[in-house]
């Protein structure tokens, strides 16, 4: 019998990097399980649970959590969930981006030399405490590592594609029952326009932009941008527009 599964966006308001922003973590679910990809910035755990319940998904059923990439605002919340849910929850990542959110490697971006230029630009209680996290990041174990095309068994099947550039290690997820393209920082939905990575904030462009070819041939019928929330307009059309 096939499973009932459930596609939700979390969104997640506040301020991060010296600006109001507006997040996206995704939730998925199927009859018994559920699966958070990608956690907010620090301190979003109780809304993220408060907005599952109000999904009719109790929190212990979140059995797994896939990072598209190690950026602050993906992996803030890990550590709380991890704690409150403790041994229920397995966490995956690319293998390129582990040792970064384990705490074995220093944050690629969210270090206090790359963020000098906005800490400077900050009033004093926020860049002590955007100073702090650059010196204390969040951590937590990765219990399992993924690789390209590598069909994840929750929800339906959830095939993994690597898309490299924004970090190295950036995955975006194709949710195989919904046609639902979760990009992760591979796009940005912005006035109704899908758009490419942006360059402020992605570490390799050539490489991102080289990445987006990988959805050349999926069928898909939304996808889901961590900035800017899901564009179900045109979606191929404006895909293939970006596509090099
Ligand atoms: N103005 C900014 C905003 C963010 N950063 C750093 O880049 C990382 C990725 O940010 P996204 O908004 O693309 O998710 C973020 O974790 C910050 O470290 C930045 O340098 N300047």
């Amino acid at each position: 019998m096939k499973a009932n599964t459930g596609v939700k966006m979390i969104p997640l308001q506040g301020e991060a990097f010296g600006k109001p922003m507006v997040i996206y973590p995704t939730l998925l679910w199927d009859d018994d399980r559920a699966v958070l990809v990608d956690t907010g910035m620090p301190g979003s755990w109780e809304t993220i649970r408060q907005e599952m319940l109000r999904a009719g998904i109790p929190p212990e059923r979140l059995q797994a959590i896939i990072l598209t990439h190690q950026d602050l605002d993906h992996i803030g919340s890990l550590p709380e969930i991890v704690r409150e849910l403790g041994g229920q929850v397995e966490v995956y990542a690319h293998e390129l981006d582990q040792p970064y959110i384990e705490g074995t490697r220093p944050l690629l971006k969210t270090n206090a030399q790359s963020m000098a230029p906005i800490l400077a630009m900050l009033p004093e209680k926020e860049r002590e405490h955007l100073q702090w996290l650059c010196e204390n990041p969040p951590k937590a174990m990765v219990h399992k590592t993924l690789a390209d095309t590598e069909i994840l068994p929750y929800c339906g099947g959830i095939r993994i594609i690597h898309t490299p550039g924004h970090t190295p290690g950036h995955i975006s997820l194709y949710v195989q029952d919904s046609k639902t393209l979760i990009a992760g920082d591979a796009m940005v939905y912005m006035n109704e326009a899908l758009r490419g990575p942006i360059p402020q904030t992605t570490l390799d462009m050539e490489m991102a932009v080289n990445s987006l070819k990988k959805f050349e041939n999926l069928e898909i019928t939304s996808i889901i941008c961590y900035h800017g929330g899901m564009c179900q307009n045109n979606v191929e059309e404006q895909l293939h527009a970006l596509i090099r």
